[in-house]
């Protein structure tokens, strides 16, 4: 057996469970030992009752004081019992378990850990576990358990036991650093990190562990990167592009004037698109900041000057708007030029005619998903790709696009907020312009932070921005309902909407799982403002542009990251309007607060990434991931930057002692950065 062998032959995996797993994306016992945990369960020191707060899990040290009683009906009969200590006394309350009663006795130490909730002003513990005698909890604390990731019909139990069967084989496995390169960067050894991570004996031992984890994967990224770039060495621009005075007419018919970094940005990429050689170039800039219109001229530019240009979205929806927005500009200007959607959802007939159009030259800007790279399209003349920063594209990608003809030009857009230094090392292979300007007309959002009470208050705030004519988005986390976590039901959540609000408004539901046709057609509609209030999972996260949207509301917002719930916010307060964001937290705890609070004060991106890395240091890892940000698997640009640094740092030595990592030492890194090169088709990915 190895990590490539099947999870089924591990001992009590059935063909039930490894469906489960299948689904969960787990094949081999190199998967389990790779699915990490998205959290731990900390047995911490027990604290006073005075220090108890709303929503916390916390362990507590007392004595039971007074009578225990049963109560409730006989399906579900609760018991109380009250803990006392020297700062006061807390209420307990157990769920079907009245044998209690006859443990727990007046005056008996105990130590109990639960989730404290608070009703009607009393702080209560629920359901916790109880450790009596108080020392039979020393074995536990300090520990932690790890909580994975599930899917319907897995437990916890079932993964964590999966797992340990998995460890079994870890020794088999070699470390892919070589020793020297661990000592020189102070890093675990593989199976100590793998074992570490899953079940850490305490924090030391993982953060130990997740540290191998993390530098192991950006060295990885990173050397798959410099792969690239070497093999990208700046091609001559084979493309003869003039600067184009339609554009500066279509310029000067905008309803508003760019802004100084955009103009700035617009200048190097038509200097770049003109020049020697051939451009890849990235355009960073905070949310709503202007991007997709300077992109929009690199198109114009490259079809005003007989070539094709293509523009990648990350969605569907996202696609349809960018083509939509274009073709209303191209006709008010009269600019002769031609567009085309090319999407996966379309049908075959639809695609193969769009094909002959691509290939016949009668289309000038192509838009659309991934479907645009697919290799039965065949551009006629293609000189640029604009593109997000998921689909960076890899050299072989680039020469397959460019067919016969020359290598285009490439832009990249990223509205994430990394600093300088971290971003000349994730992106590495593009030249990096930042527009770090806001539109002039932009007021301020203004952002409020509250409780679920302020609910109502809140649907009445929307339905009067309703009444002015704006519209609104409502975010909840998930789509289904889920045991674990008590998050609201998008679909239910809009029904409940629709019976507050009347008839008269329109609301719809978006998720994920819903068919791409209804997508757009909601998406459409609410363009159109055929739709006024759109209850949504965060498929509207990335791009959506419709700036007479004004009020978005984010239920349950302690449980995203700042970084996303920055983007989230960043959907409204892209027009005229004043535009509002309503945080609602379904906790109260000190640290949700805070971290709230930073997003409350500022609307500046950057701001908000250093102000979270401050208030969670580097080492607090047990939050939310900050961000999703390119797909790392337990790494994380923003907390693990230092790690990233090292990694670049790692990566140069490396290919210097050995470029093509062929000799003993690296050979092991070598096969993991071809696999994870194929694997991960990082030719499409970076
Ligand atoms: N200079 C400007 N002045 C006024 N409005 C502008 C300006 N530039 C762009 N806009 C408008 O601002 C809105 C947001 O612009 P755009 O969609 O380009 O932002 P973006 O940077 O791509 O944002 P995101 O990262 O959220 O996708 C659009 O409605 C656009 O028309």
């Amino acid at each position: 057996m190895n990590e490539q062998s099947e999870i089924r032959n591990l001992k009590g995996i059935g063909a039930k469970t490894e469906e489960l797993f299948h689904k969960m994306g787990i094949f081999t016992i190199g998967d389990l030992l790779r699915y990490y945990p998205r959290g731990y369960d900390v047995y911490e020191e027990p604290v006073s009752v005075g220090e108890l707060e709303e929503g916390k899990i916390s362990t507590v040290k007392g004595v039971i004081y007074g009578r225990v009683q049963v109560g409730g009906g006989k399906r579900m009969q609760i018991t109380t019992a009250y803990v006392k200590d020297l700062t006061g006394t807390l209420k307990v309350i157990w769920f079907r378990m009245p044998f209690l009663r006859n443990t727990l006795k007046q005056g008996m130490p105990v130590i109990i850990r639960g989730r404290v909730v608070s009703k009607k002003d009393q702080l209560i513990m629920e359901h916790p576990e109880l450790f009596s005698p108080p020392d039979s909890y020393d074995k536990k604390c300090g520990t932690l358990q790890p909580i994975y990731p599930l899917t319907a019909g897995m437990t916890n139990n079932a993964v964590a036991k999966a797992v340990k069967g998995a460890m079994e084989y870890l020794d088999l496995v070699s470390d892919d650093l070589p020793k020297d390169l661990r000592l020189r960067y102070h890093l675990a050894e593989y199976n100590y990190a793998i074992r570490g991570i899953h079940f850490p004996l305490d924090k030391a031992e993982f953060y130990h562990a997740r540290e191998r984890l993390v530098f192991e994967e950006f060295l990885v990224f990173v050397l798959a990167l410099r792969r690239t770039r070497e093999r990208n060495e700046r091609a001559e621009n084979g493309f003869v592009i003039k600067r184009r005075s339609e554009i500066d007419r279509f310029l000067a018919n905008l309803p508003y004037e760019l802004t100084g970094a955009q103009k700035r940005v617009w200048e190097q990429i038509q200097e770049e698109m003109c020049g020697k050689l051939v451009m890849s170039r990235l355009i960073q800039g905070d949310v709503g900041s202007g991007k997709t219109i300077v992109a929009l001229l690199a198109l114009l530019l490259a079809a005003l000057n007989g070539y094709q240009g293509a523009m990648m979205a990350p969605t569907e929806v996202l696609a349809k708007q960018h083509y939509e927005s274009i073709i209303e500009m191209l006709e008010k200007y009269q600019i002769p030029v031609k567009t085309e959607l090319l999407t996966g959802s379309m049908t075959a007939k639809e695609k193969r005619e769009a094909y002959q159009r691509i290939a016949a030259g009668e289309v000038q800007i192509v838009l659309g998903t991934h479907a645009l790279i697919q290799e039965k399209v065949e551009y006629q003349n293609l000189a640029l790709v604009v593109t997000d920063e998921q689909h960076r594209f890899g050299v072989r990608q680039r020469e397959a696009l460019a067919g016969k003809g020359q290598i285009p030009h490439i832009l990249v857009m990223s509205a994430t907020p990394i600093p300088r230094t971290l971003a000349i090392i994730l992106y590495g292979d593009l030249d990096i312009s930042v527009i770090d300007e806001l539109p002039a007309n932009r007021l301020p959002i203004k952002n409020c932070v509250v409780d679920t009470s302020y609910r109502p208050t809140a649907y009445r705030f929307m339905q009067k921005q309703v009444a002015e004519g704006r519209q609104c988005y409502v975010i909840c986390p998930m789509v289904e309902e889920s045991e674990a976590m008590d998050a609201e039901n998008v679909l239910d959540y809009a029904q409940l909407l629709q019976s507050e609000m009347g008839d008269k408004i329109r609301i719809a539901a978006l998720h994920g799982r819903m068919k791409q046709a209804e997508k757009d057609e909601i998406m459409g509609a609410f363009a159109k403002n055929e739709i006024q209030v759109l209850v949504s999972t965060t498929v509207i996260e990335v791009g959506i542009n419709v700036p007479n949207a004004t009020v978005i509301m984010v239920e349950n917002a302690e449980r995203f990251g700042l970084a996303q719930l920055h983007q989230l916010r960043g959907r409204v307060g892209r027009g005229r309007h004043q535009s509002y964001c309503i945080f609602m937290s379904g906790s109260k705890t000190k640290e949700t607060k805070k971290r709230l609070e930073i997003l409350n004060k500022s609307n500046d991106g950057f701001f908000i990434a250093n102000e979270d890395l401050k208030l969670r240091g580097p080492g607090d890892l047990f939050g939310i991931r900050q961000s999703g940000l390119m797909d790392f698997r337990i790494g994380d640009v923003f907390q693990d930057s230092e790690l990233l640094k090292k990694a670049g740092e790692a990566s140069g030595e490396i290919l210097r002692e050995d470029p093509l990592l062929e000799g003993e030492k690296y050979k092991l890194l070598g096969e993991k950065l071809a696999a994870y090169i194929s694997g991960n088709n990082l030719e499409t990915t970076l």
